[in-house]
């Protein structure tokens, strides 16, 4: 019998990878950031010139997988005909988010002049306001500390626990450094990312330091950004298995994605960045508009089927927009999120919203999808419903979305909102639909025709599905 040669394992020196200089800093290492961000900048046409430090968020794990492998990773780009496996070399270090002083020091080092962020809405800890919430006790703990230090000039010493007071920390010992000026990308899926960043950061500022809010303003740009590559979480073992047979190299960390990718910008990177166009992003004076229609359509179709879908029995989202049920409901929120999205003609990005959910090798879970499903609702639904409304329309697709989410949260498969127990009409068990649209909005609660179609909704997403009831819809 031929002995097998054993796969190789990855390397830079066996694949005679070159390690390009440490310029960028990533807080918040995990799937996302390693098929986006670190795959943009290694696609770049000076990529030679842009290493990445990458910090993970809270736990090692990806620490002992990526160093044995010299931060190399095999990114598989999983399309609806096969995979396309590629060696992603821009990570060029990879520390633990807990390690304070290695995350000072590199946010410090006077070569790096751009600092990512993918640390998920919790991360930034903020409040209703925006401002860091100090009713949470590890974020007024981090305040009080941070005041002690900057006051008695013990930055050196000091160990927050949060990732917001963290990034202050790095920043102060910059200032101190005289490192120059930085540019703060957070690219964390939140509408107006770099604008809720930068008032969480000064607020966090002007509470613990005197010299840090005026450095800020002429030193810290903030980019914002709309950042889109479906990109699950996986089972890393099993991906490891399939990278080996496919690749022949065994990889303890591949990711998987999507072939599409999009990344929208606007900001200044006063101290350079790379040439992330050349690898397919876009650069814009205002993204709000790109932000909505990703925020609205993608996100917004995915927070619906999370709901719907598994109420109907799916697991996945690929399963789930394939059920003319669910498909009708995306379909009629995409109608209302059109009407307030002026600027795009609209068709074709619909379609491969559609191609890129159907995507039957992609498996994306719904339960995955569902967590936090208040909040989404509220930064995804209810602002399209409220300004169709404010146009006179009837709001027909968002008041579909919401009772597809009473619907999910009724049936326990979505979280329920803060407060059902508190609620006027506390006592029902599960809550009526009437009490968890008042909970999600009560301006929306208020508006007794939204409130009927809401309601009606209900009753006809509950019944079941034929092709008569599907003409009734037909416009
Ligand atoms: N996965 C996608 O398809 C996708 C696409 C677009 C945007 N995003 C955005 O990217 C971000 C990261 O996504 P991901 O799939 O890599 O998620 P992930 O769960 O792998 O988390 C990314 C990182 O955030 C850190 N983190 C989480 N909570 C934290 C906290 N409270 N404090 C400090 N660090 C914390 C984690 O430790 C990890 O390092 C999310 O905000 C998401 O909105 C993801
Ligand atoms: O938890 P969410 O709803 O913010 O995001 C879940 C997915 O919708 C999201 O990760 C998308 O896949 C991503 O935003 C695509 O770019």
């Amino acid at each position: 019998m031929t002995p097998v040669a054993a796969p190789a394992r990855l390397s830079r020196s066996a694949l005679g990878l070159p390690m390009p200089p440490e310029r960028i800093v990533h807080f918040g290492l995990g799937a996302f950031h390693r098929a986006h961000q670190a795959w943009y900048t290694a696609r770049a046409s000076d990529a030679a010139e842009w290493g990445i430090v990458a910090f993970t968020g809270r736990s090692r794990d990806l620490v002992d997988r990526l160093r044995p492998q010299d931060g190399l990773y095999t990114l598989v780009e999983r399309g609806v005909d096969g995979d396309r496996c590629e060696v992603v070399p821009s990570i060029v270090r990879i520390e633990s988010g807990d390690d304070v002083p290695a995350f000072v020091a590199a946010v410090a080092d006077p070569a790096v002049v751009i600092l990512t962020l993918t640390m998920t809405e919790s991360g930034y800890r903020l409040g209703a306001d925006g401002t860091p919430d100090l009713s949470d006790p590890v974020v007024a703990a981090d305040v009080a500390l941070l005041s002690e230090a900057f006051t008695t000039g013990s930055a050196d010493a000091a160990r927050p626990g949060t990732a917001m007071a963290r990034i202050l920390l790095g920043l102060d010992a910059r200032r101190r450094a005289g490192a120059g000026s930085i540019a703060v990308v957070p690219c964390d899926n939140l509408p107006d990312n770099g604008g809720k960043f930068r008032r969480a950061l000064v607020d966090l500022a002007e509470r613990t330091s005197r010299e840090l809010p005026a450095w800020l303003a002429t030193k810290v740009s903030v980019v914002s950004t709309s950042i889109d590559r479906i990109t699950p979480a996986i089972d890393g073992t099993v991906e490891s298995l399939a990278v080996a047979e496919a690749a022949r190299w065994t990889d303890a960390a591949p990711v998987v994605t999507e072939p599409f990718s999009d990344w929208v910008l606007e900001g200044a990177f006063p101290a350079g960045r790379p040439d992330w166009e050349s690898a397919g992003a876009r650069f814009v004076d205002e993204l709000a508009p790109w932000e909505n229609r990703k925020l609205w359509m993608l996100n917004g179709a995915h927070t619906v089927l999370a709901a719907l879908g598994q109420v109907r029995g799916h697991a996945n989202v690929n399963s789930a927009i394939v059920d003319p049920v669910c498909r009708d409901a995306v379909e009629a929120l995409w109608d209302d999120d059109a009407r307030q999205l002026p600027e795009f003609d609209l068709a074709d990005y619909r379609a491969a919203l559609l191609e890129r959910f159907g995507n039957p090798r992609i498996e994306h879970r719904l339960a995955q999808i569902a967590q936090d499903s208040t909040t989404k609702m509220r930064l995804r639904i209810v602002p399209v419903a409220l300004a169709e409304l404010a146009d006179g329309r009837t709001a027909h697709g968002c008041a579909t979305a919401v009772a597809a989410w009473v619907l999910g949260v009724r049936a326990g498969l979505v979280p329920s909102p803060d407060g059902v127990g508190e609620h006027a009409d506390a006592g029902d068990d599960p809550p009526s639909s009437a009490t968890l649209l008042d909970l999600l909005d009560p301006r929306l609660a208020a508006h007794t025709t939204f409130a009927g179609l809401v309601l009606a909704a209900c009753a006809d997403l509950s019944a079941p599905w034929d092709f008569e009831r599907r003409l009734r819809h037909v416009p």
